[in-house]
């Protein structure tokens, strides 16, 4: 709702009122719409002022509402009876004024921001473009290149930004209300011709077709396949070679094929899946509103390769003191160079002083003694692993969380390893740790709720978005990547290419297919974790015994690069062949395309025309199986948790809304039927079997996502 009241004698003040964004549900815009009739009506009344309650101007229309039948006043002709009003109306923008909600700041006449507020449009990442004139009237007000900068990205930008652009009239430091209302009663009774933007014209640009070809070309790349950046673009373009009511109609229709579309539910999913994670809870029960998180002011870092560099990187730029142990000594100097050279990267991007003074480098692990919390990431090694955490358990003051980086070894083992095994936890940053956004926080069956509590709480106060998981080999992204990347081996075996498969993949949205992902990560790290498990062989055989381990069928094409020295990227040679060492274009090698009609010919396998619908079928079909399995075996708590996770750590395309997400849209029926189709073809590749989950959500009608949590649920007690 929106409340009214008269503030000094002659402005009308509107104050929206749904926390905690004041988002426009049905009940804001009917109070918006009752409230400026009466403050247009109202004799005293000289001028309006629009704020929001509690320090947000608008979050933008109600997310939650959508997908509903939307009663209420729509938007549009509530913010054209602002805009047109005859008394000036004034949008005092606190916190935020994001998507419809800046819209209603540009219908007003005037717009005065906090200096801490933010704006922008950020419709396109919910799948959607600004359908209530933004499309038309931002680039009226700041220009078309600027306006397309906003618009397809969704970037929120500061106070001072917007003033910049044009956005708003006047940054203040004090109350924005009180500078509004002074500001409303000294512009009473002006005249507003100049101020409705809808009546300006666009400022023309010296070439619009380079301009928004440039654009298109852009979003295409960047979008993969998302459809609401293409239909920003032409949505802005309406409003650079379109009268304004002309745009307004293109803005509808653009508008009209987004807002039905899979990919905006998808993205509206993406949204509160983001949320809900935050809600946490363990397969004991414990939950994230019942478990306290203790306080971290230091921690340390063991072990500054790859991922220990990063993570020390992340700590310190969150402000905390960071101890960084690294035992080898020329990797300590290394890593102190390249860890300042990355701090100083991010605080001159971020325009502040970088973190160098909150690190401390040091050789020796004794010197963690007072620490809060420790991140451990040395060598992927049960055996270091665990003496490094019998080290730390005995060097550590009472209390001192102890975590470990590893990407998929036994947290119960490590924590046996220590006096208090109820501190221990995982940390699962993914590479690189200062930027990749998502954290994977895995309890043991020991692991206290405090300790869940305390690394999902330092996660999000270092800017990730974090998901607690079970313990389990690989936790949920690595598990689920397993049977991906062994279909993709498969599918090579079968005939096809690894540029075919990678075009499957790409085309489907992913930034990277699996052969070039591969290149780039390293061949060798997945072939150390096959030795460890022993299913590298240094046998000879052929056929289809050389292709078994442990019963189940297995491909040792990877292994075999690998004894080749093809690590990938860092050799020049892996899957693709790169130019030289290190660099990143990959090109098809015919060495490969040999060494693979070799491989099948000493095997007795017959090549098949693959298309890419099996290659995406047995890709992400087989992952996705898995991603039941975790659910089965209580490892996520619900599907939103696995969604997170493959959004925000393994690039899958958030216009399909995560693998749990994309299954249900596929049909749980037809991803059923298709497993059990190549599970027939392949009997001896478990991934392919459908799990019990998957045919349990089918028995019981399949039911939508948000409903599983009650089948999982009634599973695990039939168990
Ligand atoms: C605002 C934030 C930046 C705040 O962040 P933070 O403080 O970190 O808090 P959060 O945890 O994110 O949020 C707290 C809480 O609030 C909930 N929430 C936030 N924003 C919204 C919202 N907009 N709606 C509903 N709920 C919201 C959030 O979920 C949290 O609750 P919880 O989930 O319970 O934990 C941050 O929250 C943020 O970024 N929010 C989103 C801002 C945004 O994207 N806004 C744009 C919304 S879309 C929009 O505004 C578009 C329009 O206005 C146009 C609308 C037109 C619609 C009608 C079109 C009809 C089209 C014709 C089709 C015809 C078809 C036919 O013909 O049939
Ligand atoms: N590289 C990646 O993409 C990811 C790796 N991980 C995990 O992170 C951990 C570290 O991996 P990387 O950083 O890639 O390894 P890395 O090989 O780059 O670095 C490991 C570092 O640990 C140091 N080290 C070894 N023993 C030590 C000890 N006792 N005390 C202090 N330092 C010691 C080594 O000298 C080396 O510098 C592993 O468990 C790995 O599985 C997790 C996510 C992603």
């Amino acid at each position: 709702m929106a409340q009214y009241t008269r503030v000094s004698g002659s402005v009308g003040l509107i104050t929206l009122q749904n926390p905690p964004v004041n988002a426009l549900s049905a009940a804001v815009r009917q109070g918006i719409v009752n409230t400026v009739q009466r403050a247009l009506s109202e004799p005293e009344v000289k001028s309006v002022v629009i704020c929001g309650q509690k320090g947000a101007f608008c979050g933008g229309a109600d997310i939650k509402e959508f997908g509903t039948n939307m009663s209420g006043p729509p938007l549009v002709p509530m913010i054209h009876a602002i805009e047109s009003a005859v008394k000036p109306v004034v949008a005092a923008i606190e916190g935020v004024a994001l998507g419809g909600g800046l819209e209603l700041a540009l219908g007003c006449h005037y717009r005065i921001a906090h200096s801490k507020a933010r704006l922008g449009l950020p419709e396109v990442t919910l799948g959607l473009l600004p359908a209530a004139g933004g499309t038309q009237r931002l680039p009226r007000l700041i220009g078309v290149p600027a306006a397309l900068d906003l618009i397809t990205t969704g970037r929120h930008v500061t106070a001072t930004e917007a003033l910049q652009l044009g956005i708003v009239d006047q940054i203040t430091d004090h109350n924005t209300v009180d500078v509004a209302v002074k500001f409303a009663l000294s512009v009473a009774g002006q005249s507003l011709d100049s101020r409705r933007i809808s009546s300006y014209p666009c400022p023309r640009h010296s070439d619009f077709d380079a301009l928004f070809e440039a654009a298109m070309q852009k979003v295409h790349q960047s979008a993969r396949g998302a459809i609401a950046p293409v239909a920003c673009v032409q949505a802005v373009r309406a409003a650079a070679t379109l009268p304004y009511s002309q745009g307004m109609e293109r803005e509808k229709e653009l508008m009209a094929t987004l807002f039905t579309s899979g990919q905006a539910r998808a993205l509206q999913y993406c949204f509160f899946a983001q949320r809900a994670v935050g809600r946490w809870s363990m397969s004991s029960g414990a939950r994230w509103d019942t478990s306290k998180p203790r306080p971290v002011h230091k921690a340390a870092v063991i072990g500054l390769g790859t991922m220990g560099r990063g993570i020390a990187v992340a700590l310190a730029q969150a402000g905390l003191s960071v101890v960084a142990v690294e035992t080898q000594e020329k990797q300590l100097i290394e890593a102190k160079q390249a860890v300042t050279g990355m701090l100083e990267r991010g605080a001159k991007r971020r325009g502040v002083t970088p973190a160098l003074d909150k690190i401390t480098y040091s050789p020796n692990i004794q010197n963690v003694a007072d620490v809060d919390l420790i991140i451990e990431a040395v060598f992927e090694d049960m055996a270091l692993k665990e003496k490094v955490f019998k080290q730390l358990s005995a060097v550590c003051k009472p209390g001192t969380f102890l975590c470990t980086n590893t990407s998929g070894l036994d947290i119960n083992r490590l924590a046996s390893q220590t006096c208090n095994p109820e501190l221990v936890v995982g940390m699962h940053f993914f590479a690189p740790a200062h930027v990749m956004k998502l954290l994977e926080v895995v309890y043991g069956p020991r692991s206290s709720p405090h300790a869940v509590a305390t690394a999902m709480h330092l996660g999000k106060k270092i800017g990730k978005v974090s998901v607690a998981v079970g313990n389990c080999r690989g936790f949920v992204g690595n598990r689920m990547l397993k049977p991906y990347l062994e279909q993709a081996l498969f599918l090579l075996e079968e005939g096809a290419t690894p540029e075919q498969v990678d075009q499957a993949l790409e085309e489907f949205g992913f930034a990277m297919g699996v052969f070039r992902m591969s290149d780039l990560s390293g061949l060798d790290v997945g072939w150390r974790v096959r030795k460890a498990d022993g299913l590298v062989t240094s046998d000879a055989t052929t056929g289809q015994q050389a292709r078994i381990r442990q019963g189940h069928r297995y491909s040792p094409l990877g292994d075999l690069l690998c004894e080749q020295g093809r690590f990938g990227q860092k050799t020049g040679r892996g899957w693709y062949q790169y130019d030289k060492p290190g660099s990143r274009v990959a090109k098809p090698d015919p060495w490969l395309q040999n060494f693979l009609e070799e491989y099948r010919a000493r095997h007795g396998l017959v090549v098949r025309r693959i298309d890419h619908q099996e290659v995406l079928e047995r890709c992400l079909y087989s992952l996705i199986n898995e991603g039941f399995r975790i659910l089965e075996d209580g490892i996520a708590a619900g599907p939103e948790d696995i969604d997170v996770i493959y959004m925000f750590g393994y690039s899958w395309p958030r216009h399909r809304g995560g693998p749990m997400f994309y299954a249900s849209m596929v049909g749980l029926a037809r991803v059923l039927e298709r497993l059990e189709y190549y599970h027939q073809a392949h009997p001896d590749v478990p991934s392919l079997h459908p799990s019990t989950l998957l045919r349990k959500l089918v028995a019981n009608g399949s039911p939508p996502i948000h409903k599983w949590r009650e089948v999982i649920k009634k599973l695990h007690s039939q168990l």
